[in-house]
């Protein structure tokens, strides 16, 4: 049997013990579909010239939360089963919009804002308060728009005649400013000349996806120069699309085949993508895992007796480093993960959070400005807190398999991304089991 998505139910808020794997993981797990992605084609769909249908649409908090807002400001969206239908409005129009705690909903809907007809009011979790906002508002307020505020909660009131042109921000601390301005660039009646100005750019596959799925809507961009996009004005085209498997989510799966010796298959791994988790094969190769595809399209990662330890840049691949840093706990020596020193600016301060946790269970871990150096001991039990950080809790809920009496705090959390995670890891876990126990039995048939 395979573990999906369809037949799973939302973990209740409250502590979690994470399981022990008692065998080595051996699961096929469907993973529902990108965030990223998601978000992308909802925003391009409600900029579009005509009705769109989004296919495998990832149904969770982060797109959820998008969805309403869309709502908000006059886009309507008809939802059956895994496909919606986005028809844009004439004109946005003005209200609320919660951001709960979803970067990209925080910046990608300022920019549709600013077009709107009347104002319109952002707020969020109060967590999200934290999340650095200002070089996209900056950069809307270069473009003739009024902010009020300079993180969570502020207000935006645009107009729906903004004349576009040069906008130089620092993308330093997120590459969403630069994906949230190039989704209404071809909407400015000049079109828009972004550039990036600061000290390092993160995330930059994730530009890239912003990118290839504006031009798939027929919008010019020219990105030959280095961190700067010129868009040309003009219409985005209504497109029927389906988004992707999320592969940043399939990452606690995957590293539970690489730490217990195991196989894990996902099925539908792209074979080109611009989402982060392509990296993923690659990470779990230095680390000492056997990475294949089968005929189908199919990842599978298999566990050695040996877990590497690492050094590694993840600038691009940021979201990945909380389930990266709980395997170089595992792992026989020192890792080094480096580059993402943004990532105190994601869902939590992840940096202190992942540094915090791993030394609460025994290991050591150095925080730098710009990443970590863990050094793997023995660990232990404990409480693992998640800080409302979902990919926190993939980090714990991994160690948890190795690890005896691990409790996650929040678990919910999951919910941000991927509301059937728990029931997914449960259903991996018994698939495992039953594996064993199938090929138990076959040994024992074959020696009668
Ligand atoms: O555009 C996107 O969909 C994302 C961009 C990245 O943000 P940062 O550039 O802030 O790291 C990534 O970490 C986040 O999970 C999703
Ligand atoms: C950083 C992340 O999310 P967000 O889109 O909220 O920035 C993430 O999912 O790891």
């Amino acid at each position: 049997m395979s573990t999906t998505a369809e037949t799973v139910t939302v973990a209740p808020p409250g502590p979690w013990p994470a399981p022990m794997a008692p065998v080595p993981i051996r699961a096929t797990v469907r993973v529902p579909g990108s965030k990223s992605q998601t978000n992308r084609a909802l925003v391009l769909a409600a900029l579009s010239d005509g009705p769109s249908t989004i296919v495998n649409g990832l149904d969770a908090r982060d797109t959820r939360l998008m969805r309403d807002g869309l709502r908000a400001l006059g886009v309507q969206i008809e939802e059956s089963g895994d496909s919606w239908r986005i028809t844009p409005p004439g004109a946005f129009t003005g209200g609320t919009v919660d951001c709960g705690l979803a970067g990209t909903v925080m910046r990608f809907l300022p920019p549709l804002a600013a077009l709107a007809d009347s104002p319109v009011a952002f707020d969020g979790d109060e967590q999200a308060y934290a999340r650095p906002m200002g070089p996209l508002l900056d950069g809307l307020a270069a473009l003739g728009v009024t902010v009020s505020g300079e993180s969570l909660p502020f207000t935006v009131t645009g107009t729906s005649a903004l004349a576009g042109g040069v906008v130089t921000i620092d993308a330093s601390t997120s590459s969403q400013y630069v994906s949230g301005l190039l989704l209404i660039g071809a909407r400015l009646a000049d079109g828009l000349d972004l550039r990036h100005a600061g000290e390092s750019l993160p995330s930059r596959p994730h530009i890239a996806m912003t990118v290839e799925m504006l031009r798939a809507r027929g919008v010019q961009i020219d990105d030959s120069e280095t961190d700067r996009w010129v868009v040309s004005p003009g219409p985005i085209a209504a497109a029927d699309v389906i988004i992707e498997p999320d592969l940043s989510n399939a990452a606690p799966f995957l590293a539970a085949a690489a730490i217990t010796g195991g196989a894990v298959t996902v099925p539908h791994w792209p074979s080109e993508s611009n989402q982060p988790g392509m990296r993923l094969p690659h990470i779990l190769q230095q680390f000492g895992a056997d990475v294949t595809y089968d005929e189908d399209g199919s990842i599978i990662v298999e566990g050695t007796d040996e877990i590497d330890n690492i050094e590694i840049d993840l600038r691009d691949v940021s979201e990945l480093t909380p389930v990266v840093a709980a395997l170089a706990a595992l792992a026989a020596d020192t890792s080094h993960l480096n580059g993402v020193g943004h990532i105190r600016g994601h869902e939590t301060d992840r940096l202190t959070a992942i540094a915090t946790e791993l030394e609460s269970l025994g290991a050591r871990v150095r925080v730098h400005h710009d990443g970590l150096v863990i050094h793997p001991r023995l660990l232990g039990g404990g409480t693992w807190h998640t800080y409302a950080d979902h990919r926190m809790a993939h980090a714990g809920a991994l160690l948890g398999l190795v690890v005896a009496d691990i409790v996650l705090d929040d678990v919910a959390c999951t919910d941000k991304t991927m509301p059937e995670f728990v029931a997914l890891w449960e259903q991996m876990l018994a698939d495992s089991v039953a594996a064993s126990t199938a090929e138990i039995s076959a040994e024992s048939a074959e020696l009668a």
